[in-house]
């Protein structure tokens, strides 16, 4: 690992992602051209409109793309460089795919939903650690998976629940667990909040930011909900059809937009709506 990779977890430069074409389907740029950086301990919000490639960026920040898996058709870097912990990302070899894997949390969109229904919550939570290693010791694993479970604010009387026992919120918080449950320096979460109960979304926002501070790991966080942005991110990133339309602290990009679609989000946020899915990058009615 180099020096300047310690100092920033993540970089992007001039990043393009392509899906290759498939089928009938011609390749398609799903990001084109993306520079940034994200510093240690720091969170980086992520928003954009519909296709605009946050879930592709995700996939391809958390390792998930190089994963070998039939059928899928999956994103790859075509252009420029992403590097996470020192880790370039282009071309990075199948064999260092799994201890890349070690250190990136990914919380996938749709998480919650998509729990295995047939494992218990401490199953679920301990599958990464036995998935890297099957001897792991048994009593270890139990503490640690206690410990997560425990920081994710749930009783430890869950643990031996099914997913369909636990309500949305508890199962977001599941997921968290088992995406934070290695240790990793940098989390990837993809619509944390999304399908959660309103009540229970500040609640989740608040944990992601208390369990930032007691692991110190470095977050991109993909969300269309402000509040819960304005509660976990230094900064945010606003993707617009592939490209980075803007970045920089929540007041920095809305209070002087620039970028058409970065405006239209500024006029959606002064007009109430603090969610801002429904906004698409299309010509403003
Ligand atoms: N498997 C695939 N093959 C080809 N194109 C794809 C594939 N998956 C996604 N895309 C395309 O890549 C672009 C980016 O998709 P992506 O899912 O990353 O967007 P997104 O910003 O996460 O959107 P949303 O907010 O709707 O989830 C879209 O144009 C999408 O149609």
């Amino acid at each position: 690992m180099t020096g300047a990779a310690h100092r920033y977890p993540i970089v992007l430069s001039d990043l393009s992602i392509e899906y290759p074409a498939h089928g009938a389907s011609a390749a398609h740029v799903a990001l084109h051209g993306i520079s940034l950086r994200v510093a240690p301990g720091e969170v980086l919000g992520m928003l954009g409109s519909a296709g605009s490639g946050k879930s592709t960026l995700a996939k391809v920040l958390s390792g998930v793309a190089f994963e070998p898996r039939t059928g899928d058709v999956r994103p790859v870097i075509t252009g420029g460089e992403a590097t996470v912990l020192g880790h370039q990302l282009r071309g990075l070899p199948k064999r260092k795919v799994p201890e890349y894997r070690f250190h990136v949390g990914y919380l996938p969109q749709d998480a919650a939903s998509s729990l295995p229904p047939d494992r218990t919550v401490a199953e679920i939570v301990g599958e990464p650690i036995l998935e890297r290693d099957r001897r792991y010791n048994r009593h270890a694993l139990t503490n640690r998976v206690a410990t997560m479970i425990d920081s994710v604010r749930l009783p430890l009387g869950m643990l031996d629940r099914f997913p369909y026992e636990l309500s949305g919120g508890q199962r977001q918080r599941v997921a968290l667990a088992r995406a934070l449950v290695l240790g990793p320096s940098v989390l990837i979460a993809d619509e944390p909040t999304a399908g959660i109960d309103l009540t229970v979304r500040d609640a989740v926002a608040q944990l992601i930011r208390d369990l930032r501070e007691q692991h110190t790991f470095s977050a991109i966080i993909i969300s269309h909900d402000l509040p819960v942005l304005r509660r976990t991110a230094d900064r945010i990133a606003v993707l617009d059809k592939g490209e980075l339309a803007a970045i920089g602290t929540i007041d920095e990009v809305f209070d002087d937009p620039r970028h058409p679609y970065v405006m239209a989000l500024a006029g959606a946020l002064d007009a109430g709506h603090a969610v801002i899915d429904e906004l698409d990058s299309g010509p403003l009615a």
